[in-house]
């Protein structure tokens, strides 16, 4: 069975609503949404007053209807980035666009509704993103709010939004009784109940079985085939990331390295600047001479002692 979301036809034009055609994410629109982020510098100011530089420089491009799953090691901004591509928060600098609209300059009424409609985020720690008093088809509910009635009735039932992450018996179950692993994957039903075109979750398989976690891959994936969705996931786990055909590694707040179709690939960024891959960054610690030379199509780095 299809995801389900079939594009009304009408809409109102020109009146700053995100649902509206030629807008971002409008139904209507065929596919995911693109984003791209410039430039992209995200500061965190602590309680002691100090600044905490999470993202510092971030140039990325990911294409409509692209999947790809974010990695590196804890701290290295992979959630602050998620967050920002859903606009959940602004970044302190540079800029960041959904579709053709750069996001600093979006009014909140109409990033809310945006973000309510066709970019859903699944952040970090189940319950954070439902209702804990309420049951599943409550929250299922509640997260498509501000769709229309037309709109609800293209979209996929409760019921079988549920039965793809196995909660299919949990439909009246209020969330404060389920288990870890079941509010997780009622996270992303959520998350993907809107039919979006943009789905950014954060961690969305970390504490699931085997299982259940091929569970929440069949949805992520489904919405890719069925509606075009451009789907970003935060993961730690390789064999996540090796269901998506692009990997995004962060290191140090930066974009460090790429995987494309299982080669892994550094990132050239801004100035110049190349991370080196893990396994040779710990051969080679920071303050060691390189040489580098172009040799046909590639480029050649040894160490000094290597021409002695
Ligand atoms: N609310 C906050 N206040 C202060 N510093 C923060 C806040 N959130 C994140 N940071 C800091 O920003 C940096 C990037 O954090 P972020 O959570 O984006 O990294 P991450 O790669 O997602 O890490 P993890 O894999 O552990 O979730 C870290 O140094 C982190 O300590």
């Amino acid at each position: 069975m299809s995801l389900g979301y079939v594009a009304p036809s009408g809409g109102r034009a020109g009146d700053g609503d995100p649902g509206a055609p030629g807008a971002p994410g409008a139904p209507g629109a065929p596919g995911g949404l693109g984003v791209r982020c410039e430039g992209v510098v995200h500061l965190y100011r602590t309680f002691e007053g100090h600044d905490v530089v999470a993202l510092q420089g971030v140039d990325l491009e990911i294409d409509a209807g692209e999947r790809v799953a974010f990695l590196g090691p804890s701290g290295s901004g992979k959630s602050t980035l998620l967050a920002l591509l859903g606009g959940i928060q602004r970044p302190s600098a540079g800029r960041i666009f959904l579709g053709d609209e750069e996001v600093s300059r979006m009014g909140e009424r109409y990033l809310a509704r945006l973000r309510a409609r066709r970019v859903s985020t699944m952040l970090q720690g189940a319950s954070r993103n439902l209702l804990t008093y309420a049951t599943a088809r409550q929250n299922l509910g509640f997260a498509r709010l501000a769709l229309s009635a037309r709109e609800r009735r293209e979209v996929l039932p409760e019921e079988e939004l549920l039965r793809m992450v196995g909660l299919a018996q949990q439909l009246d179950q209020v969330v404060a009784t389920m288990s870890g692993g079941q509010r997780q994957r009622l996270a992303l039903a959520c998350a993907a109940s809107t039919g979006p075109q943009l789905l950014l979750a954060d961690e969305p398989t970390s504490q699931l079985s085997h299982e259940d976690r091929d569970h929440v891959l069949t949805l992520l994936h489904r919405l890719g085939d069925d509606l075009g969705t451009t789907v970003v996931v935060v993961t730690h786990q390789p064999e996540v990331a090796a269901t998506f055909p692009r990997t995004v590694t962060m290191k140090g707040g930066r974009v460090g390295a790429e995987g494309r179709d299982g080669s892994e690939y550094a990132v050239v960024g801004a100035e110049g600047v190349l991370h080196l891959p893990s396994h040779l960054a710990a051969e080679w610690p920071a303050g060691t001479l390189v040489r580098i030379e172009p040799e046909e199509r590639r480029l050649v780095v040894s160490r000094p002692e290597d021409h002695s």
